[in-house]
């Protein structure tokens, strides 16, 4: 008989949980469409989802394990990745209380007390650079995996097809080689002239989305969600630890 590790049985119950939560709001959705309150489940993500799983054409047609899972991507892929961003911005901006200044200066001058809008957006130099030093220092998905289609030779190295490849994201935006003396210190300055500049031209150096035809999809999205979290830091003082 084989028997699970209390850490198994525990993962057991909370993927329960998790599934039981997600169907418990699909119902409430389904019960506000059923009692005419709502026309449809929703424009939104899980709205679409949900009409997927019902529809007509099995070969578009999901099922409501697929839906949960799609969920559970989305949430994972999108949620802790940005708040880890978010979080890290904090705190480095605690500690260097200049550049929460300049981050500060530059939303009043291009916002002001209008709300973001895309344009200002794509004009916001210094927050970029912060949001991409952050990135650097602590990127919220540590690895990439990619599986070795066939045999392949990188210097001495010789890679057998079928591997799974682990690459550093971690190990490659802290190598000194690429970065500097200075790379563990917070220096938003080395993006000033964009990201191919502080790489050196080297697009492999800096992979907080990871890169090629899997790169993230929510790349942009997370990017201008930041930079609008950041209008919100001109309001406050972000404390500062010293
Ligand atoms: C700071 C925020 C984020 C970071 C650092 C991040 C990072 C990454 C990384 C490193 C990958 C793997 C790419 C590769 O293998 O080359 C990835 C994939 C992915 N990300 Fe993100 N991500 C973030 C936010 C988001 C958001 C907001 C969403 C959705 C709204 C999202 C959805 C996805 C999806 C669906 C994939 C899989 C893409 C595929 O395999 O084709 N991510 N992300």
């Amino acid at each position: 008989m084989l028997l699970r590790s209390d850490d198994e049985v525990e993962a057991k119950k909370l993927q329960q949980r998790i599934k039981s939560s997600i169907l418990e709001i699909v119902k409430k959705r389904e019960i506000n469409v059923k009692d005419g309150e709502f026309q449809s489940f929703g424009s939104d993500y899980l709205g679409q989802l949900v009409e997927m799983t019902r529809e007509s054409d099995v070969k578009k047609r999901i099922t409501i394990d697929q839906m949960i899972d799609e969920i559970k991507a989305m949430y994972g892929a999108g949620h802790l990745t940005t708040t880890n961003l978010l979080g890290w911005c904090v705190v480095l901006l605690a500690i260097n209380t200049e550049w929460q200044d300049r981050a500060r200066e530059e939303v009043n001058r291009i916002f002001g007390r209008k709300s973001p809008d895309s344009d200002g957006i794509a004009r916001l130099k210094i927050i970029n650079m912060i949001i991409n030093e952050c990135l650097r220092l602590y990127p919220p998905v540590l690895t990439v995996t990619r599986k070795v289609a066939k045999e392949a030779k990188i210097g001495e190295l010789r890679i057998p097809p079928k591997i799974n490849i682990y690459i550093s994201i971690l190990a490659l935006h802290h190598n000194p080689d690429i970065w500097g003396k200075d790379v563990h210190l917070f220096r938003p300055e080395r993006f000033a002239e964009g990201v191919a500049k502080a790489t050196n031209n080297n697009a492999a150096a800096f992979l907080p989305f990871g890169l090629g035809p899997r790169t993230c999809v929510g790349l942009n999205f997370t990017t201008n969600e930041a930079k609008v979290t950041f209008n919100d830091f001109a309001e406050v003082q972000v404390c500062s630890v010293t």
